[in-house]
């Protein structure tokens, strides 16, 4: 159902030791959309996408996805759920080529196991095959089936953020993170990152992203939220958000922003 949230974080609290990274964080990702979640260097968007996928334990509140409690499931059952994510690190297999870096990001998804794949070989076949079908439809949303076959080593350092994209999109996720998808990327990869994500978002996948570029995060998301010294400090539209004092404060500081 359109604008249900799909993602909640409830009061989420997190410390480090005696450090309180945040506090009463509460975010509402609504389904089919993309929301973006930007703030000041060390205002802990990190450690808010480690605690949606589970790499980090909250120390207080709760994480719903789908409608059910993930705050206490381990990281490859989030994924299963329907959470997939790119790193801010590029994570690809740069001896494998495009195609087989997408494939692998399908396998935990394919019903056959190794057994399957020697007492049915014929099933096993027609299910890589699938794959690989599928695996040149989620290069060609990137814009990168014309070089399926390639080492992903060839690819420059934007293609292969795009790989990484595809491949996160391997697991048919419900809720897509992206940790600073366009970082390193020049004005033109970044101007075609965004039409293709805007066309996955078409597709009918909801994104959650970070990101520092604000001509990006501005012309892509619906909706945007703020995090400044690990507190929730505004919520809104782009428009809202451009226009919000505490926001503006907390980027320029105080005397600038007046
Ligand atoms: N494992 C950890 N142990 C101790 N402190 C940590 C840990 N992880 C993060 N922090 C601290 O938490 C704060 C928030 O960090 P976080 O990486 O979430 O911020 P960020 O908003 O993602 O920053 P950036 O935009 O620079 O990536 C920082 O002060 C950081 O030093």
């Amino acid at each position: 159902m359109q604008n249900q949230p799909l993602l909640q974080l409830n009061n989420i609290s997190k410390s480090f030791g005696g450090l309180h990274v945040l506090q009463d964080v509460n975010l509402s990702v609504p389904q089919g959309e993309i929301f973006g979640l930007i703030g000041p260097n060390g205002a802990g968007k990190t450690t808010v996408l480690n605690l949606i996928t589970g790499l980090l334990r909250a120390s207080g509140g709760s994480i719903t996805f789908a409608g059910e409690d993930i705050g206490k499931i381990a990281p490859h059952k989030i994924t299963e759920r329907g959470i997939a994510r790119t790193f801010q690190n590029i994570r690809v297999f740069k001896e494998m080529t495009l195609l087989e870096n997408v494939v692998v990001g399908m396998h935990d998804h394919m019903d056959y196991g190794f057994a399957g794949m020697l007492f049915n070989l014929g099933g096993y076949r027609k299910c890589e095959a699938q794959a690989r079908e599928r695996a040149l439809e989620l290069l060609s949303w990137v814009r990168l089936d014309h070089k399926a076959q390639m080492l992903a080593d060839s690819l420059s350092y934007g293609e292969q953020r795009k790989l990484e994209l595809a491949r996160a999109l391997a697991t048919k996720p419900k809720l897509l993170l992206l940790d600073e998808p366009v970082a390193g990327m020049n004005p033109s990869e970044k101007t075609e990152l965004m039409t293709e994500i805007l066309n996955i978002k078409q597709r009918g996948f909801s994104i959650f992203m970070i990101e520092h570029d604000m001509r990006f995060v501005m012309g892509l998301c619906d909706r945007i939220a703020v995090l400044n010294f690990g507190r929730i400090i505004a919520e809104g539209t782009p428009e809202q958000i451009k226009n919000n004092q505490e926001v503006i404060e907390a980027y320029l500081g105080k005397e600038e922003a007046a």
